[in-house]
């Protein structure tokens, strides 16, 4: 494979290092409760520096420069967020996805958001609901500017819905049609279940019932 869009290089990036599980038996539960037969843990490739790279790369590529605050969504958007605040030299803040229930008890940890150009950093969007509650608690918080940006999506109407209801912008490294096309050109995955991800993908809330 050569040439590559990022959008490839990043589907690539998470293949090569097998974070892309395929369980037609036993199908995945997501946090939306949609059953799926296919599973991208991008947590796994933190643990291999060179795709790490890539996809921090790309975040860095795709982020404005003049942004003033990376922030994470709890957990899985965390560790990303740090990477690309140090690479891009910002401060980094995080969201929890309820306020603590003691110490401080804040629900945005880090440095002063009100009134700054914020970058929220999801690692996956299905539904969008998770990176959302990030999106209201920093739009409650009075953010200057704000988008969301993630390493992989479904592409599913649902979260676009979603993300018209807090007239937020959003975008993604990479994508579920990216990655099966892709995918197509190697043996990761059999015709049986690239033809059963794709059934999926048409209507995830119904898949299996
Ligand atoms: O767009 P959504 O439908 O909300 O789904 C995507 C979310 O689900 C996963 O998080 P999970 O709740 O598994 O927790 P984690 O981030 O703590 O790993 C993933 O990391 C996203 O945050
Ligand atoms: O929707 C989810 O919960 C989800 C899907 C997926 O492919 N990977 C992941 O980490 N979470």
């Amino acid at each position: 494979m050569t040439n590559l869009t990022l959008e490839e290089k990043v589907a690539k990036a998470l293949f090569d290092v097998k974070a892309v599980k395929i369980n037609v038996g036993e199908p995945f539960t997501f946090a939306s409760g949609i059953k799926s037969p296919i599973y991208c843990d991008n947590r796994y490739v933190l643990g291999f520096s060179k795709e790490r790279d890539t996809i921090v790369e790309a975040f860095v590529e795709r982020i404005d420069k003049d942004v003033d605050v990376i922030v994470g969504v709890a957990t899985a958007g965390i560790p990303w967020a740090s990477f690309i605040a140090d690479r891009m030299k910002k401060p980094l803040a995080y969201v929890r996805n309820k306020p603590k229930d003691h110490g401080a008890g804040k629900q945005i940890e880090g440095p002063e958001v009100k009134g700054k150009k914020v970058v929220v950093i999801e690692d996956l969007i299905t539904t969008g609901k998770s990176s959302l509650i990030a999106v209201d608690v920093l739009q409650k918080e009075e953010v200057r500017e704000l988008e969301v940006k993630s390493i992989f999506s479904y592409g599913f109407d649902s979260a676009k819905e979603n993300y018209v209801k807090y007239n937020c912008k959003f975008s993604s490294l990479s994508n579920f049609d990216v990655l099966i096309r892709l995918l197509a050109q190697t043996d990761y995955l059999t015709q049986n279940e690239a033809e059963i991800a794709l059934e999926w993908s048409k209507n995830p809330e119904k898949w299996g019932k």
